[in-house]
């Protein structure tokens, strides 16, 4: 084994079926005498109630969360959890009101109880995207990073199965780049190939029954070990690409990631035969890219950029943003090979490296 450093900064987490009631303990827990819940407008109903259930502990609802936490309304949101004097943020919803409880904590250090109620993982991480002028700058704080999570699988029953699939997708990509990363350890592997497993397994069971609580509670773990890995290990290809694709053409972010992700790990796939072999595993398949990209056609999900609103005359452009600003990246970003590999990836085609 080659050595290694491993350190890992994680929130503290309640996982199960239930485990929302505990929240007004949490709070406490945390020294916290008010809470600003926030939410997406669809949510509201259900920040609502968590604001019932927090009582007197609790300082209002901020149900104003959109996708990529545009800054003014994260402004908004600061200006609101001053003026109410809380101290401390409880969001509950995916990973667009858990990057709003980030942004506040980003200017204010205001400590975040993250309630997942999908599966992308962002409670378990450091980074933080906010949007302004158009443009998403993403970058990683430790005053980020939720104090507490409280992990309840009742809460993603009512997530849609096209959403719960893709955002499934969207956790399995993180496990996936923190496979090849080049700062990954053999940790961080344990945790990416076990939460690939977990939700190559979860998926397909709740496509079938989405009230399938046990299920529910396998893709939410499964998740939780996912964002782990996508906060401790470094972002390759696929997210840098899925990023300027969602940013610059306002795509949806977990399809993205679906469609994307079997493109770029065949592109990885030579320089990354380990990471390759470990997904296989966890997928239960022989050819990882493409087994990915059959599990999601299985469920449902989307498989070609052109399905999801991507102009076929913004590839050249994504292209060049791609080799614009090097990263680390098991196979050097040859613009030529990347653009081919978008060109599959809107056609829709089979990955091929
Ligand atoms: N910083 C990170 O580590 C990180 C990681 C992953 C994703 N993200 C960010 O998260 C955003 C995407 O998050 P997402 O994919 O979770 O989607 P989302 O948070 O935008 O939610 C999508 C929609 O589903 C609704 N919803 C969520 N949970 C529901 C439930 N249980 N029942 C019914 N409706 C529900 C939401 O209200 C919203 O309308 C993107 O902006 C992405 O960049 C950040
Ligand atoms: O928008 C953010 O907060 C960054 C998103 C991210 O890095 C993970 C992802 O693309 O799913």
């Amino acid at each position: 084994m080659t050595p290694f450093t491993f350190q890992a900064s994680l929130p503290r987490v309640v996982f199960g079926p239930g485990t929302l009631q505990q929240l007004p303990a949490e709070v406490e827990r945390l020294g916290a005498a008010k809470a600003l819940v926030l939410s997406t407008p669809e949510q509201q109903d259900q920040a609502q109630r968590v604001a019932e259930l927090l009582g007197a502990r609790s300082a209002g609802v901020f149900a104003r969360a959109v996708m990529h936490v545009p800054i003014e309304t994260a402004r908004e949101a600061r200006e609101e959890a001053r003026r109410l004097g809380a101290d401390c943020a409880v969001a509950i919803g995916g990973g667009s009101t858990t990057g709003l409880g980030k942004a506040i904590a980003l200017d204010s250090g205001l400590p975040i109880i993250a309630v997942p109620t999908t599966y992308a993982g962002s409670e378990m991480t450091p980074i933080y995207g906010i949007t302004e002028g158009g443009l998403k700058k993403t970058g990683r704080d430790a005053r980020v990073l939720p104090r507490t999570v409280i992990y309840d699988p009742r809460l993603t029953l009512s997530l849609p199965v096209d959403l719960s699939v893709t955002s499934g997708l969207n956790a399995i990509a993180h496990a996936a780049e923190g496979l090849y990363a080049h700062d990954g350890n053999p940790i961080l592997s344990l945790m990416a190939e076990e939460g690939i497993r977990a939700l190559a397994q979860a998926l397909p069971a709740l496509h079938r029954d989405p009230c399938d609580l046990q299920a529910r509670s396998d893709a939410l773990y499964g998740a939780w070990l996912c964002g782990v890995v996508l906060g401790n290990g470094a972002m390759g290809l696929h997210h840098k690409l899925c990023h300027t694709l969602g940013g610059s053409f306002n795509l949806p972010h977990a399809e993205v990631h679906t469609v994307v992700l079997p493109h770029a790990m065949a592109y990885n796939a030579p320089k990354a035969p380990q990471a390759m072999a470990a997904i296989a595993r966890a997928l239960r398949v022989d050819d990882a890219p493409l087994g990915l990209q059959q599990l999601a056609a299985e469920l449902g999900a989307p498989t070609a950029l052109k399905a999801i609103g991507m102009p076929a005359d913004g590839l050249d452009r994504v292209a060049d943003l791609a080799v614009s600003a090097p990263y680390p990246n098991p196979r050097p970003l040859e613009r030529t090979a990347l653009r081919a590999l978008l060109q599959r990836a809107w056609d829709g085609s089979a990955p091929a490296p």
